[in-house]
């Protein structure tokens, strides 16, 4: 089943003589249970592309479908629901809340979707040790490495099994085996857990574990691989 389906996207920054055309034209699909990167230079549009599947940014042309539900025509507002009930997302620079231990980070989502705080707990705490800090529950991203930050955001875009996953550079901050490690979590939720996950990465270490590569320049899709 396509989960994720792109029909001309475009997305322009600004207007006029500054205008930047950061996607020209996108078409792009995904199915349940595939592992996609999408690579291509600084610029390309890629982290915009993944903004846009992953409602955190409106196209300027084109459409969205993701389980079939069209993004055209949707507001600002609605996309939050949208997010909560398709996406699970892995910024660059992580976005955890300063404020709250590893646990409660990766219990948030869990919880707005309405599980109990017991639940949540539970399973955020087995989330913390599958992604290896399984002892560092109790502590704030503060008192974290960058890998470790990585590692908790990618436990907390994956708590209460969105179908969706996105992730911006995943393992841009991490060591090879850790990114590896990291990796095959992403592409076993993809092969086991049916999960879309589509990937935004350099790294060319990890290459070899995606069902598809998807390669991007200056705003095109320009080739695909296996
Ligand atoms: N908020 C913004 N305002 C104006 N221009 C932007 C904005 N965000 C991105 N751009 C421009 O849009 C183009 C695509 O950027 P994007 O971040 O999608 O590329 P990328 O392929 O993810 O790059 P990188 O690999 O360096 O992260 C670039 O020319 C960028 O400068």
């Amino acid at each position: 089943m396509i989960t994720i389906e792109a029909t001309n996207v475009t997305k322009t920054y600004g207007t006029g003589s500054v205008a930047v055309h950061a996607l020209r034209g996108v078409d792009f699909h995904a199915r349940e249970g595939e592992f996609v990167m999408l690579n291509g230079p600084s610029g390309s549009g890629k982290t915009t592309l993944l903004s846009i599947l992953g409602c955190v940014l409106t196209p300027s042309g084109g459409d969205v479908r993701l389980f079939e539900e069209s993004l055209a025509g949707k507001r600002e507002k609605d996309l939050p629901r949208l997010r909560l009930s398709y996406i699970g997302f892995i910024f660059q620079g992580h976005n955890l809340v300063a404020s709250l231990d590893c646990r409660d980070n990766v219990a948030l989502p869990m919880r707005m979707r309405g599980w109990s705080v017991r639940e949540a707990n539970r399973e955020a705490e087995h989330l913390l040790r599958r992604v290896g800090l399984g002892d560092k529950a109790d502590r704030l991203p503060s008192e974290l490495s960058g890998g470790q930050r990585q590692r908790v955001a990618i436990a907390r875009a994956v708590a209460g099994a969105p179908p969706i996953i996105l992730a911006d550079e995943p393992t841009a901050s991490l060591d090879a085996e850790t990114g590896m490690s990291i990796t095959q979590l992403l592409k076993q939720m993809a092969s086991e857990g049916g999960h879309t996950v589509v990937v935004v990465t350099h790294d060319n270490r990890i290459f070899h574990l995606a069902d598809r590569i998807v390669n991007i320049e200056d705003g095109r899709i320009v080739s695909e691989g296996h």
